[in-house]
């Protein structure tokens, strides 16, 4: 698992936003190989898909060829209400861009049949070749979608009830009265996420500081679900410093290091693994740790 340490909010939707770019480019995308993404709602995505429509109003990035799953819908709210996860996208994201709307897939919480609903949603996925990427943010009880403290790591597509802390935490945008939150959601599972063969997941705050070091530091366990990115062979999460609050001085030290030691071999170009093998190369890490030598100066 890789972590990245941004100073601000606004950095790190600037960080992921320009990662996924870079991995739709590098993807190139073809309307037989599509670019296939899993999206978070909430206000940690919020940043970097403000960061996304610029760049694509800027001519830097096409859409054309990717196809969206997103995590979550809450069951029973209107399509159309103004705290839908539905509307929610379309609002802050793909009405902005150049998706065609049949390559949008989002959770239907009015279906006639929640559980056949998932099962489709699951099948989907699978059609389509799996998921490229999944991105997701976090609640600050460590919940991935909503994949409430206590959900099976193995979960799939599925009804959940929202826990008391969710339906706090989100009442939020109900004009602050948990009568009017639903109860219940449809939700991706964790294990829908983690069988993404990329996830990246943001945490920024202090509010989320301890939920961070539980994925980080302690073990594997359900009643932080996050923390089942840790089994996953390539994951990342990029965070603000607020949220680093309850690591270890060492672990801030060491994920600072490794990023460090990434930045001097391959610069900016994430996607150039080739050219970072390449620059390793006769070069002595330790002293390049240190900053002795460049990996472009060798001796
Ligand atoms: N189901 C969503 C999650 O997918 C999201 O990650 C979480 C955090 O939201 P925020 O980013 O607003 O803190 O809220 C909800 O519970």
């Amino acid at each position: 698992m890789r972590l990245h340490i941004r100073d601000t909010v606004d950095d790190v939707a600037e960080y992921v936003a320009n990662y996924i770019i870079a991995r739709i480019q590098a993807f190139n995308p073809t309307a037989e190989r599509p670019f296939v993404i899993g999206l978070p709602t909430g206000s940690s995505p919020l940043g970097v898909y403000r960061f996304l429509v610029a760049k694509h109003r800027a001519g830097e990035v096409s859409f054309k060829h990717v196809v969206t799953f997103n995590m979550d819908e809450y069951v029973g709210l209107p399509r159309d209400h103004p705290e839908s996860y539905h509307s929610f996208m379309w609002k802050n994201l793909f009405q902005h861009i150049d998706i065609p709307p049949a390559q949008v897939n989002l959770l239907n919480g009015n279906a006639d049949n929640l559980e056949a609903e998932c099962q489709a949603y699951e099948a989907k996925i699978f059609a389509v070749g799996g998921i490229e990427l999944f991105l997701g943010g976090i609640g600050p009880d460590g919940h991935i979608a909503f994949n409430e403290p206590g959900s099976s790591l193995t979960s799939r597509t599925r009804v959940k009830t929202l826990a008391y802390d969710t339906i706090l935490a989100n009442s939020r945008f109900f004009d602050n009265d948990i009568t009017k939150v639903p109860k219940l959601a449809l939700t991706v599972g964790v294990g829908t996420v983690t069988d993404a063969r990329e996830v990246v997941i943001i945490i920024t705050g202090a509010h989320k500081a301890l939920a961070l070091a539980k994925c980080i530091e302690e073990g594997i366990n359900h009643m932080w679900t996050v923390s089942a990115i840790q089994n996953h062979p390539f994951s990342m999460i990029v965070c603000d410093e607020d949220a680093t609050l309850e690591l270890h001085v060492k672990t801030v030290k060491y994920f600072k290091s490794i990023e460090m030691v990434h930045e001097q071999l391959i610069g900016k170009d994430r996607m150039n693994l080739r050219g970072a093998i390449t620059s390793l190369k006769g070069v002595d890490t330790t002293r390049l740790l240190s900053g002795e030598v460049s990996p472009t100066k060798k001796e």
